[in-house]
């Protein structure tokens, strides 16, 4: 299991580099961020969330978590529609709040047997793919916010970290 970055750590704010190729590098490493998502339990992972700066992001949206999808170099080449959801995110543990996206997207990638797939996402699986793509570009869940939202909602993370350092 790998530690989870937490915000504000600079890291998260990185537009993350393009992976040129599957490698057995590569390999290991989706296989490490499943085991680490799996265990948060999250429903999506993306690799600067294990200080890892480079495009790759795995989800699994099934109830019986045996729909692993990993995706090198994500790009959403279509959207449309709209849904709203309660997002939380494994960098900022505790926090919630509603986020609007689009609620149908194709996205293009390479899957972990170096073939350039695309696929339709719909609803859930399109959030959460939105939501990881986001990480690789250095952005949060909270920036989809208005200012005060947002200020809240850290400020609330914040109390939360220190609480947790008080209860060591
Ligand atoms: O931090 C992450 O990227 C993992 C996120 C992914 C996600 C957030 C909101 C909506 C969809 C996906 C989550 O923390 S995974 C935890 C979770 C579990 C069940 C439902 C929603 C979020
Ligand atoms: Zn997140």
């Amino acid at each position: 299991k790998l530690d989870i970055v937490l915000y504000p750590d600079s890291g998260l704010r990185e537009v993350c580099k393009p992976i040129a190729e599957m490698n057995d590098r590569i390999d290991r490493l989706i296989d490490d961020m499943f085991y680490t998502m799996y265990d948060a339990p999250g429903i999506g992972l993306a690799a600067p969330q294990i200080a890892v700066q480079e495009r790759l992001i795995v989800v699994d949206v099934s109830e019986k978590k045996n729909e692993p999808l990993a995706l090198l170099n994500p790009e959403i080449i279509r959207s449309a529609g709209k849904i709203t959801w309660e997002e939380g995110c494994l960098s900022l543990p505790g926090i919630y709040a509603n986020v609007n996206r689009p609620s149908d997207i194709i996205v293009r990638g390479m899957n972990r047997d170096g073939k350039m797939i695309e696929l339709e996402a719909n609803d859930l699986l399109a959030v959460c793919i939105q939501h990881e793509i986001d990480h690789l570009n250095g952005k949060l869940f909270v920036d989809h916010l208005s200012g005060l939202k947002r200020m809240r909602a850290l400020q609330k993370f914040k109390k939360l970290q220190e609480e947790g350092d008080l209860d060591e």
